[in-house]
């Protein structure tokens, strides 16, 4: 048996005990353990099972995996998405890997930062809009840092568009002025269909509304840049990033341009020195001091030893209502595999599945079942102290009241000797990410740890994070039936779709 195996083996002969238990015995000293403070938020495992003896075994999991030579590579710039032979160089973005990596991401940053600034002093005339047209990892982090942090700025107003289905363009065009609006095309490749299904219908948008030149009001963010220039954006106006750099770990890339327009240079450049802040802790912590590795050892807990098939985000802050989205994106595309990095079968479950909302909305739709339903859920609560809004400022007390109190009431439970269906069994785990502020250092450093927490979990299964093969076979399937390339559909599926086209699917 390999020392990983045999660490699994130990891990699985661990016996939960009840946390409020662990609490009650533990006391201050399990703070002290399972509460760290970095970069702004207060990361909190007090109220889920992990106790000492669980703590070092995974500890030496981390060590049988081999984290420590995994995390060298990874800040290295060496290949570590073995099946695709790439680095993942998401880390040098913000300045922390591979010199010449990060020699490389800074100049592409000045480049954008230069057409930035370009817009800005009307090189492209009166810019009022930007439109940031992507799909996955080319859309989801742009979103998600908009909507947290662009409520206020007022710098230009940004839409972020990805659906193929028209109508998410059509609203999102809905107030602009063709003439004023910058059109960005994002797309590591520069072959997704639907980014580039948009992209086109945009110019048509901008062509009937008069503009002469609709190419002339595109910019290009893309891994590939030979690819934009065939598609006709000018070469000047292409912001490139490398290739390392995997689709859903791009935000910090030139697939940030929205962000970095939007919210204005100094406050990218906060984002990333708030995750470089994160890499930093990640690559020299050790693994029971360090905050995305115990998260990790958390996940496993809960995924491998008790069998939890989901997990659940609750952000108790409107603003950061899509990070749920984005944590799907990067945790199962990420790690939703059958197979180890050597192809091995993984023989062990993979990522549970990443689901959530926003609080307190969620406490009145789907709490019930976190309560006291058959599953057991572990529930992730990220909140921040201080609001964001100038409204009476019982919004925010009653909002992460709510917050802490269903924590709580997770773990403590009640018994109704009289009714079971009020008794509540209790003893059901959550982890709490308080943040200080939402700001965008704040908020780099929360993505980061989010990356490197979905980095360990792979590690420590023998996946690997940075491919997505899972998505081709759709998307092969799709062309086929818009009449690219042959596959012989069976019954089922010619006869749907002759009720949605008329026609059989054949090719
Ligand atoms: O940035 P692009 O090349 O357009 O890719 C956009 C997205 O599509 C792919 O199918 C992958 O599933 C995602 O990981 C990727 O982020």
């Amino acid at each position: 048996m390999s020392s990983t195996e045999s660490t699994w083996s130990s891990l699985a002969a661990w016996q939960p005990r009840a946390i409020q238990a662990l609490l009650d015995e533990e006391g201050q000293g399990r703070l002290d353990r399972l509460v760290h403070r970095l970069a702004g938020i207060r990361f909190d495992w007090s109220k889920t099972h992990l106790d000492d003896s669980a703590l070092s075994n995974f500890a030496a999991l981390a060590e049988s995996a081999s984290l420590d030579s995994a995390r060298r590579a990874l800040f290295a710039g060496e290949i570590v998405n073995v099946t695709e032979g790439r680095a993942a160089e998401h880390t040098a973005q913000r300045g922390e890997g591979n010199a010449e990596s990060v020699h490389l991401a800074k100049a592409f940053h000045e480049r954008m930062r230069a057409l930035i600034e370009a817009i800005d002093a009307g090189a492209f005339g009166e810019v009022k809009h930007i439109l940031h047209i992507g799909i996955g990892g080319s859309a989801l982090g742009p979103d998600l840092l908009m909507d947290a942090l662009g409520r206020e700025t007022g710098r230009y107003d940004v839409a972020i568009v990805s659906n193929v289905d028209g109508a998410a363009l059509a609203e999102a065009v809905k107030h602009f002025d063709p003439a004023a609006t910058l059109v960005a095309i994002a797309s590591k490749t520069f072959t997704t269909t639907e980014t580039l299904l948009n992209a086109k219908s945009a110019l048509e948008w901008m062509a009937e509304g008069g503009v002469e030149d609709p190419l002339g009001q595109v910019i290009a963010l893309t891994a590939n840049p030979d690819k934009a220039l065939d598609w006709g954006v000018d070469e000047t106006r292409i912001l490139p990033f490398q290739e390392s750099v995997g689709g859903r770990y791009s935000l910090w890339s030139s697939i940030g341009f929205p962000a970095a327009i939007g919210l204005g240079w100094p406050a990218f450049e906060e984002l990333l020195e708030g995750a470089a802040e994160m890499d930093r802790h990640f690559r020299l912590s050790p693994w029971i001091e360090n905050i995305p590795v115990i998260a990790a050892f958390v996940d496993l807990l809960y995924a491998q030893l008790r069998g939890c098939q989901t997990r659940a985000l609750f952000a108790y802050d409107e603003r950061l209502r899509l990070l749920p989205s984005y944590l799907q994106q990067l945790e199962m595309e990420s790690n939703g595999k059958s197979v180890k990095a050597d192809g091995s079968p993984l023989g062990r479950p993979s990522a549970p599945v990443t689901w959530g909302g926003v609080g307190t909305d969620a406490q009145h739709a789907v709490f019930q079942l976190l309560h006291q339903g058959t599953h057991l859920i572990p529930v992730e609560f990220v909140a921040a102290i201080e609001p964001g809004h100038d409204f009476d400022e019982a919004h925010h007390t009653t909002l992460i009241g709510n917050c802490i109190a269903q924590g709580a009431a997770l773990m403590t439970g009640r018994t109704n000797a009289d009714d079971p269906a009020r008794t509540y069994p209790g003893d059901r785990p959550s982890t709490t990410l308080l943040l200080d502020r939402i700001d965008p250092r704040t908020l780099g450093a929360l993505i980061a740890f989010y990356e490197h927490r979905t980095f360990a979990n792979a590690v420590l299964l023998g996946i690997n994070p940075f491919d997505q093969f899972g998505v081709e076979l759709g998307k092969e399937m799709a062309k086929a039936i818009d009449g690219e390339g042959d596959i012989s559909f069976d019954i089922a599926t010619r006869a749907l779709l002759g009720a949605a086209f008329g026609s059989t699917g054949e090719a």
